[in-house]
């Protein structure tokens, strides 16, 4: 069974340990009311993953975990069948013992984006909100990280996560817990706080914003990444069904009213660092995701709109500074 044992103990020790109060029941009660039906067979998965002590971390330039010479055809083939259990695995890529786990995102060239334009993070204690897979908590420990905290509330994504954690070394300083942001506890204590690829999936993207204020220290830089439409500071997206076939997409702004938005959240320094369209390249079906993917939800004849209709999707990242 999945445990947060060593977390409890890593925040004992840093400003965190506030949250000793609250977290345990919270992930108490996951853990007794978790329902997904698939949770037992990805925790046999996670039981079987007891490989040598890898010859190779990196986590820099990529998310790589064992230079793979530490194993023979046989077990590696055994590890890729354990680790397609997991399937679909959608942000990565990761390189595990020489497998290359192929995942339907290009995570890494988000990272490349993002990167750039954000302060250092050496010796930071980072939040990274709807953290998916953990693909870029990794990259962040990789950037001189002290903590690594990300929130997801999918169960696949905290198994993967644990998969490559329990490849990598338990003791790394990179956590994930299966919460929603809104249940985490106001606390003022990360130095940076990620959000990307979230915005767009909260019904109320406001409360969003000041939730994510809620966990900055005064002066901590918020680096928020989500879909943008063209348009002036009233233009938002409210798509009436789904977008790109997706049914939980609720607001979609333009980058001038989420400029107005971070700056009425009391965000200072708002700066919009990059847009972007994403590519047939960056988001597409693998081996190791092998649904439909962004050339099912664009629009054959025209794919600068979506099969709704609506705007193909754009991406914008924003810093700001609490
Ligand atoms: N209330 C919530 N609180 C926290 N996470 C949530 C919530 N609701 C949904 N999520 C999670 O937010 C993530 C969004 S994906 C971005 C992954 C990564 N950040 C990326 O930038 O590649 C983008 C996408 O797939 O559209 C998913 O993993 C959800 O489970």
């Amino acid at each position: 069974m999945i445990s947060f044992t060593r977390f409890y103990k890593d925040i004992a020790e840093n400003q965190l340990q506030g949250w000793l109060e609250h977290l345990p029941s919270k992930l108490a009660a996951w853990q007794r009311e978790h329902k997904h039906g698939a949770l037992p067979k990805w925790e046999k998965v996670l039981a079987k993953l007891n490989y040598p002590t890898p010859d190779k971390l990196d986590f820099k330039s990529s998310v790589t975990v064992g230079s793979g010479e530490q194993l023979a055809d046989g077990p590696k083939e055994k590890l890729e069948n354990l680790l397609q259990l997991l399937h679909p695995w959608r942000k990565g890529p990761f390189y595990v013992h020489g497998i290359h786990i192929d995942t339907e995102w290009r995570s890494d060239w988000k990272w490349d984006r993002v990167l750039p334009h954000i302060s250092s993070l050496e010796n930071r204690t980072v939040l990274d909100v709807g953290c998916g897979s953990g693909y870029h908590m990794w990259r962040m420990y990789g950037e001189g990280a002290k903590f690594v905290v990300g929130v997801d509330p999918s169960s696949l994504f905290l198994c993967q996560f644990e998969a490559i954690k329990r490849l990598a070394g338990e003791d790394l300083p990179v956590h994930l817990l299966p919460l929603g942001i809104e249940e985490l506890p106001p606390y003022d204590a990360f130095d940076t706080v990620f959000s990307m690829g979230v915005l767009y999936h909260r019904k109320s993207p406001i409360d969003h914003l000041l939730q994510l204020h809620d966990q900055l220290r005064d002066g901590g830089e918020l680096v928020l990444e989500t879909l943008v439409v063209e348009g002036d500071e009233n233009t938002v997206l409210v798509p009436n069904d789904r977008y790109g076939k997706m049914n939980n997409v609720w607001f979609i702004p333009s980058v001038a009213a989420l400029e107005l938005w971070l700056k009425k959240c009391e965000f200072k320094d708002v700066r919009c660092v990059n847009l972007d369209v994403t590519s047939l390249d960056e988001q597409r079906a693998t081996n190791w995701m092998r649904n439909e993917s962004l050339v099912d939800f664009l629009d054959t004849d025209n794919p600068q709109l979506t099969v709704e209709g609506h705007p193909a999707p754009r991406r914008a990242t924003f810093i700001a500074v609490k």
